[in-house]
């Protein structure tokens, strides 16, 4: 591909996911105006704007979260390995295997710990046995900072721990199934500081195993845990750059009132 190649289809852009000309509505209202973006592995990407811009909207058209709204409806390309993830051929189930989510509410099945964490590798048929399959939930917890904490109680429910402890508990169960992107709406807004530092760190931990794309309030947390920032404002895209240079010589106007605080 040249730099000439015209950008209207992402099939080829070698990026992890690619967004071409999104628009996103509900019902008449339209949410989401003609977005184009990449995402890449080694990086983590943060969504920034003031509220209902859109950042979550957004988010959920990279995973077909959408789906589930009766009156979103999604139009523009949408790929993972320049495959049209909208496409009739593909699986949602597997999508969302492949493009994980975690929430702003730690959402744990009520089930046992080991149960949030099992469940998905056992639907994905990703363990051949018992031993597999507690080895599947032994490294997702581990990865997600959480094993040292609850590995003597993964019987107990996944709703008896702490808020902090229930997000790393989503987080481990999104990994469990070995996905390729983990989308993050605002992960730590309903946790202290101390439970957000340690998502943080975890989100730089992950970073580069996966994709990851945080949406956040937080201009302070997206210039601490991403290396790439996309700015929104009315449901445009309006700057998406190194996050150093959005946050030290932003090009719009737009992204300069947002970051010095003049609007949002
Ligand atoms: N389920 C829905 N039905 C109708 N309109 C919706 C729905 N969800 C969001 N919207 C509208 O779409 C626009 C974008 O909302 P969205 O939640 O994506 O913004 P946001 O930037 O994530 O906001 P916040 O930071 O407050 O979470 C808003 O005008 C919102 O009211």
């Amino acid at each position: 591909m040249t730099d000439a190649t015209p950008l209207s289809t992402a099939t080829a852009t070698g990026h992890k996911m690619s967004a071409r000309g999104v628009n996103v509505f509900y019902g008449d209202k339209q949410a989401i105006r003609d977005v184009s973006i990449d995402v890449d592995m080694d990086h983590v990407t943060a969504f920034i704007g003031p509220s209902g811009c859109g950042k979550s909207t957004f988010l959920r058209t990279l995973n077909r979260m959408n789906d589930t709204i009766a009156s979103a409806r999604v139009t523009g390309d949408i790929m993972l390995d320049g495959e049209d993830i909208y496409s009739s051929a593909m699986d949602v189930v597997q999508l969302r295997a492949r493009v994980g989510m975690v929430f702003q509410k730690p959402n744990p099945f009520p089930k046992s710990i080991y149960e949030n964490v099992a469940y998905g590798p056992r639907i994905h048929g990703l363990a051949a046995s018992k031993v597999a399959l507690d080895g599947i939930v032994e490294g997702s917890l581990r990865r997600a900072g959480l094993w040292d904490e609850v590995k003597d109680r993964l019987s107990d429910s996944g709703t008896a721990l702490s808020g902090g402890q229930q997000q790393r508990l989503c987080i481990a169960r999104a990994i469990a199934v070995d996905p390729e992107v983990i989308l993050m709406d605002e992960p730590c807004s309903a946790l202290d500081p101390i439970a957000t530092a340690k998502i943080e760190e975890l989100i730089h931990e992950l970073r580069g195993r996966y994709a990851i794309v945080i949406v956040t309030h937080n201009m302070q947390q997206a210039a601490r845990v991403s290396q790439k920032t996309a700015f929104f404002h009315l449901g445009q895209l309006v700057e998406y750059g190194d996050t150093d240079n959005i946050f030290t010589a932003p090009k719009q106007e737009r992204t300069k009132d947002y970051i010095t605080g003049r609007y949002g």
